[in-house]
């Protein structure tokens, strides 16, 4: 056991130290206690280190529970720190450029574009593109063995700074693969890629390695996990389980081609207007395909009806087969998320290819870079799921398209943005067209009217952001600082905004009805301190 005076630590007070916290990636600030102790704590408990972060962190006072890499570090060499040894940007991106065409090369490597320079959030600050000094992200896509978990194909991105080589590149997996090393937001963790990359020869170049590394990280978890196999051991499990679906459905599929990155979405099947605008990727070539709705709610014409016709058959195939489904959330009890029936090849060239040049003109900055999609179906129809309650989506920019088939009601009614003081005010009813496109920024408050006839299905593609999601834009919507950011509510609701799932106050205004009772007194909106004047809260039992 350390000696209670701290003398074993790798740190001292003072030290600049750069902290875990978890999906949100590193925070920076310095140590200000050792062997910190809490009150209520139990007598002998201690936690190494106190830190005080820095004010672009929020100024917290947090502790690190463990003197280790994976829980607090050497603050890390900030991405826009110049090569120490003499070069400069320019020929640090020359050597980058050399390393990636060596890539190509690399058998395990099926395609590689890149380095490009890539919008960033620096300890906390608002997100911008730098000129010319990086950081660069390189795109891959990588082939995993057939007789392994991770047989499927990984879209990868390195993101690498002026430092390279001696600083390592952050790996981000953008696939969903269960896996001990990646973390909630896709990347991989640091400290394991440091022990990976220790096992590797030194010979090839460093690019190579820090792929080679990703890879056996991956493939080869237990090799890695030797005091808690039964992690590995577990996520390989999922991934067999979520392979063994896709493979069991490949032979099944009614319409082969919506699988196919090359074939699903292309001139034959995304709208000409769309299309069109694609191609130019100019300002006005998008201003004149994109209709405001309101305020920062958008929508586009984007599949032609063939494409929603087919889709909507292949998810009734799917459907018909029995084959376990993995629902979208909570919220829906008859969609599915179509990453897991083996669409995601064909959708990762959807949102990244055709999708994110829309973002970029419509939400510059978060919208000019994806790094995972979450993509799903949302079934509503008389006997099932109605409609949906308010919500906002854990996502950085949502795209919505509706795929059929017919129906009546079933609206998209869209408020506020959460935290603002018109968070629950109404802003919008949408109505869906087949083929039509709305996209909008995933913490704006929305819900989807019942339906009334028919049955309505609608693809739902949520991107996110890891850069966003380190910057300080990013927590003043973050679910977890909603006592930060959050401002008071100008007005009492409008009805239409209330969420019996969310809010505090939705039994002073409606009735709960049938099972929505069980939500009862469970709300969190507004937090006290953002209450509007003259707030109730209901009453927590009937
Ligand atoms: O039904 C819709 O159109 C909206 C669905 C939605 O907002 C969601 O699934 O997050
Ligand atoms: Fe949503």
């Amino acid at each position: 056991m350390a000696p209670v005076d701290g003398s074993n630590l790798r740190f001292a007070v003072g030290d600049r130290v750069s902290c875990n916290m978890g999906s949100d990636g590193w925070a920076s600030g310095k140590v200000v206690a050792l062997q910190y102790r809490e009150d209520h704590w139990p007598a002998k408990k201690t936690a190494p280190y106190q830190v005080e972060l820095d004010p672009a962190f929020g100024s917290a006072l947090i502790f690190a529970p463990m003197d280790i890499p994976k829980v607090i570090r050497a603050e890390m060499p900030s991405t826009f720190s110049l090569p120490e040894d003499g070069r400069d940007a320019a020929e640090v991106l020359a050597a980058l450029k050399t390393e990636v065409a060596k890539l190509q090369d690399d058998p395990i490597v099926l395609t590689v574009s890149g380095p490009e320079l890539m919008a960033v959030a620096e300890d906390g600050t608002e997100l911008f593109v730098p000129k010319d000094a990086g950081p660069w992200v390189i795109t891959m896509v990588v082939q995993g063995p057939t007789t392994s978990a991770y047989s499927s194909h990984l879209r990868m991105q390195l993101k690498v700074n002026t430092a390279w080589p001696k600083s390592p590149a952050e790996v981000r997996v953008h696939s969903w693969i269960h896996s001990p090393f990646v973390k909630q937001n896709g990347v991989m963790d640091e400290a394991a890629m440091a022990e990976a990359l220790g096992t590797l020869d030194a010979d090839v170049s460093p690019l190579c390695r820090t792929v080679r590394a990703a890879f056996s990280l991956l493939n080869n978890p237990s090799q890695f996990c030797e005091d808690d196999t039964d992690s590995a051991d577990d996520a390989a499990e999922s991934n067999k389980e979520r392979l063994d679906v896709i493979l069991k459905y490949k032979v099944q599929r009614e319409h082969d081609w919506l699988f196919d990155p090359k074939r699903a979405y292309s001139t034959e099947t995304i709208h000409p207007e769309y299309w069109k605008a694609y191609c130019l990727n100019t300002p006005e070539a998008w201003a004149a395909l994109v209709t405001t709705e309101a305020t920062e709610v958008y929508s586009v014409p984007l599949f032609k009806p063939e494409l929603c016709k087919a889709f909507v058959e292949e998810l009734d195939k799917f459907h018909g087969t029995g084959l376990p489904a993995r629902r979208p959330n909570s919220m829906n009890n008859y969609g599915i998320v179509v990453n897991e029936i083996g669409m995601e090849p064909a959708l990762d060239q959807l949102c990244h290819n055709l999708l994110q040049p829309l973002a970029h003109y419509l939400f510059p900055g978060v919208g000019s870079h994806f790094d995972r999609h979450h993509t799903f179906v949302v079934r509503y129809k008389v006997g099932e799921d109605l409609g949906l309650d308010m919500h906002t989506d854990d996502s950085d920019v949502t795209f919505n398209v509706c795929l059929g088939k017919d129906f009546k009601g079933a609206g998209l009614q869209f408020c506020g943005d959460q935290g603002a003081t018109d968070h629950r005010k109404a802003s919008l009813q949408y109505q869906h067209r087949v083929g039509h496109c709305v996209v909008h920024r995933g913490h704006r408050r929305h819900g989807a009217d019942d339906i009334t006839e028919g049955e309505r299905l609608n693809l739902i593609v949520w991107t996110r952001n890891i850069e966003y999601r380190r910057s300080r834009l990013w927590s003043k919507f973050n679910i977890q600082s909603r006592s930060s950011g959050y401002k008071r509510e100008s007005e009492p609701p409008d009805l239409v905004c209330l969420s019996f799932t969310h809010d505090r106050d939705y039994g002073v205004f409606k009735e709960y009805k049938g099972d929505k009772k069980r939500h009862r007194g469970k709300g969190w909106c507004p937090p006290i301190h953002a209450e509007y004047e003259g707030f109730m809260e209901e009453e927590s039992v009937d």
